[in-house]
């Protein structure tokens, strides 16, 4: 099989350029368009130019053209971009792999839809390391299952638009699953005031914001005596863009479907 032939959205965004300078050394990888909304100053420039390698790819606001000439398309913008994005994608059957978060239950539901017409990996958190810390929080969540509270802490950099992270919500859904709870029922998001004491069925989620910090997720299982902590922090937004590459290699020749990172790292 020769090079997979990678179109990247939101170039010029921190995971875009990330992406690039990933695709660009990828050898099984090929980077043929990367595309940003029209009114970013780096269209015009070269994908090169970006991440200050050799590549003469331009950057263009022609998303069409970029999926057209792609066999997969990596997103990670904003909801609103993805799905436009997506509909490119259904039209010109191109696969599509999907990092960004903050969706509504529509927006999921339209993703799932395209899903039956072309190949899709979506995922909150492509790292390896988060991915292994999800199957840590099935069993973790078993075990624990009586006499621990639990809390989810996530702390991200200062320009990051969504909270709860899209990882620490999924984090949620696994521990709410294992529990054989209602994530949407017994989420609570932040306290304040006079709150009574805690609901030992609620899952509590925290958010801290400020800075550089790439991406930091901690599962406190608060006991009598003693408190287990699961932790991934990320340094690095590589492995977020190494795990895309692998999602978009997992896709190719394949006709239709929605998959994770679960699946493309055979942890189901
Ligand atoms: N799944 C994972 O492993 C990870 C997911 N993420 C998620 O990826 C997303 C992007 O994160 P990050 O790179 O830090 O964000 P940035 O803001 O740095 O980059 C976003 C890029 O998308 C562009 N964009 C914004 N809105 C639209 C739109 N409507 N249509 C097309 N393009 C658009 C931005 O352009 P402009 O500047 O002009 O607005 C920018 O180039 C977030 O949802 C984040 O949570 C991040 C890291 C890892
Ligand atoms: O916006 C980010 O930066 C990140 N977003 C993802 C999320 O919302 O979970 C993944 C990672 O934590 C970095």
């Amino acid at each position: 099989m020769g090079a997979i032939k990678i179109a990247v959205a939101g170039a010029a965004g921190r995971m875009g350029r990330m992406l690039i300078e990933s695709t660009i050394k990828d050898e099984g990888a090929e980077l043929v368009a990367a595309v940003d909304q029209a009114s970013q100053p780096s269209v015009g420039k070269t994908a090169g130019e970006l991440v200050g390698l050799s590549c003469d790819v331009p950057v263009t606001a022609d998303v069409e053209a970029a999926v057209a000439a792609a066999d997969c398309l990596i997103d990670f913008t904003r909801p609103q971009g993805t799905l436009a994005h997506l509909a490119l994608c259904r039209k010109h059957r191109t696969a599509i792999v999907i990092g960004t978060t903050g969706f509504e239950a529509d927006g999921k539901q339209a993703i799932a839809e395209a899903a039956k017409e072309i190949p899709v990996v979506f995922s909150s958190n492509m790292s390896v390391g988060a991915n292994t810390v999800f199957k840590l929080l099935d069993v973790a969540s078993r075990i624990l299952a009586q006499g621990y509270d639990i809390e989810i802490v996530e702390a991200h950099h200062r320009l990051k638009v969504d909270a709860p992270s899209g990882t620490a919500l999924r984090m949620g859904e696994i521990v709410a699953k294992a529990l054989g709870r209602d994530l949407k029922a017994c989420a609570v998001y932040g306290r304040e005031g006079v709150t009574g004491e805690r609901d030992p069925s609620t899952i509590g989620f925290a958010t801290v914001r400020g800075g550089d910090i790439v991406g930091d997720h901690t599962v406190m299982y608060c006991g009598i005596g003693e408190r287990v902590e699961i932790s991934h922090k990320a340094g690095s937004r590589m492995p977020y863009a190494l795990g895309a590459l692998r999602a978009a290699r997992f896709l190719a020749g394949k006709a239709n479907g929605l998959f994770d990172m679960q699946d493309v790292l055979g942890l189901r």
